[in-house]
């Protein structure tokens, strides 16, 4: 079998740098150590030689406020590899009412064409008996997170008795609980309020929700979670309100993760006062872009540890598709494009200005999320053994964002005009080179299935506390004999 030699990089990792070469066969690392040889020479000088980005978070083809999301597997796995990124965890979606293991295969459809590996989260959209069933039937086929909206009210949002039922299966099946933490029974009133108040703009999205809607229900999440014994993880993390309950829960020892977005880290809520309507409506998302504090609490919590991860939530649409929304803010489809930025944005805006070690970058960008999901060594690691996806990042290239440079197939970028310096030299997605230098040479249909198993030792270690400190009946010897 042909074998790939990495010569004279430096290996970053989340916790090690060393120089040494990397050699790989069959798609995995089979030698780390000097002087290798091989068939095919990737030359690393200058370079670091990273595990390749795991984005956790991203919607591709998502059917979605009467559209679809406009990249799928194909264009948003592409942008993946160009910058950097060699897996992708994209969410199943019921539609209400349907089942399960009916969505899975929908989405196993759409993703046969997907040009690095990817896996799934299923989302919670609805409960019942059968949703309660399907959930083992999901597990056993690998994808062991379940997430639940708390905002999008009439549609994929779930209750607070729905998301206690489906945390409690959860645990029960060694599977993560996670949430889209935004209060959705006010996000709705105050988006009325506004459109009769004549608030009508995308700026009218942001003062829909303010920090406290997200704030309350992380909280809430964390307590749910906290009584069902289940470990969570909140998606897309912008403010200090909610960052704040999530340092707290983990300050008290509950398993509970959050995951800001680049979005957030860079951009803050001055997009939506844009005067071109089409300039802030392509950055409409929820939650909202936020002030500076908000993002200084947001790169705080990952300096400090209390948030774990950099994610993108991959959901974007074209400009055209956005004006579904002229003269009513809520019929803007939320989300925003990231996926070939977030690592260049993250190094520059990250590595560059001091505030994280390329070591913490590699860890909140793919080893972090490996281990949460379970599916480190195999991905998030240069390890003897682990497939080699794998990023030769050189720290001093340089480029300037542009829509028009994208692989994206939406016609703009929200970080139009930033000048990035890191990049990716090469990309190799289990050992096949799918950027070379600039050069794109992805292969349709190259990228697989990655199944998880259930994480049992986590959730057992919270149900043997629930089983513990759970409700007992006080034993009395008999109720006394009343005198007469
Ligand atoms: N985030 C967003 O605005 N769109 C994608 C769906 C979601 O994650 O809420
Ligand atoms: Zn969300
Ligand atoms: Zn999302």
């Amino acid at each position: 079998m042909a074998t790939t030699v990495i010569r004279n990089g430096t290996i970053v990792t989340a916790d090690l740098t060393y120089k040494a070469d990397v050699l790989i066969e069959g798609g995995v690392i089979t030698a780390i150590g000097p002087n290798l040889v091989g068939d095919e020479v990737l030359d690393a000088s200058g370079c670091y030689v990273m595990p390749g980005g795991i984005d956790p978070h991203t919607h591709l083809e998502m059917p979605f406020m009467g559209t679809y999301s406009a990249d799928d597997f194909e264009s948003g796995t592409r942008a993946a590899l160009a910058g950097g990124t060699t897996m992708v965890v994209d969410f199943a979606l019921p539609a209400p009412g349907q089942g399960l293991m009916d969505a899975l295969q929908m989405w196993h459809n759409k993703s046969g064409r997907a040009n690095c590996d990817y896996s799934y989260h299923m989302a919670i959209t609805w409960w019942g008996e059968q949703v309660f069933d399907e959930m083992q039937a999901v597990v056993d086929q690998g994808i062991t997170s379940f997430k639940h909206f708390m905002a999008y009210k009439g549609a994929l949002m779930v209750n607070d008795d729905e998301l206690f039922a489906s945390f409690r299966r959860c645990a029960d099946l060694g599977a993560l609980a996670m949430v889209h933490a935004e209060n959705g029974d006010v996000v709705a009133e105050l988006s009325a309020r506004l459109l009769a108040e004549g608030n009508t703009g995308p700026e009218a999205h942001a003062y829909s929700r303010p920090p406290q809607v997200e704030g309350e229900a992380t909280n809430r999440a964390i307590m749910i979670a906290d009584m069902a014994g289940v470990p969570l993880y909140v998606v897309h993390t912008s403010c200090e309100d909610s960052h704040e309950a999530i340092r707290r829960a983990r300050s008290l020892g509950k398993r509970v993760w959050g995951e800001p977005l680049i979005q957030h880290l860079t951009l803050d809520e001055g997009e939506y006062f844009n005067a071109d309507w089409d300039h802030a409506a392509r950055r409409v998302m929820s939650p909202p872009f936020r002030n500076k504090q908000h993002q200084d609490s947001l790169w705080a919590g990952l300096q400090s540890g209390s948030l774990s991860v950099v994610a993108t939530d991959h959901c974007a649409f074209t400009t055209e598709q956005k004006r579904f929304g002229v003269g009513d803010f809520t019929k803007i489809p939320n989300g925003t494009g990231g996926l070939e930025d977030r690592l260049p944005m993250l190094w520059t805006y990250g590595v560059n200005t001091g505030r994280l070690t390329p070591n913490e970058f590699v860890a909140v960008t793919s080893t972090n999320i490996a281990k949460i999901l379970n599916c480190y060594p195999k991905k998030g690691a240069v390890l003897v053994g682990a497939d080699a996806d794998l990023v030769v990042w050189d720290p001093e290239k340089t480029k300037v964002i542009s829509a028009g440079a994208q692989q994206s197939s939406i016609d703009y970028n929200v970080f139009e005009g930033k000048e990035v310096k890191g990049l990716p030299r090469y990309t190799l997605s289990r050992g096949k080179v799918a950027v070379m230098d600039g050069e794109i040479r992805t292969e349709e249909g190259h990228g697989k299935f990655v199944g998880r198993e259930p994480r049992p030792a986590v959730n057992r270690a919270l149900s043997a506390w629930k089983d513990l400190t759970s409700p007992r009946p006080v034993a009395r010897g008999g109720i006394p004999a009343t005198g007469v």
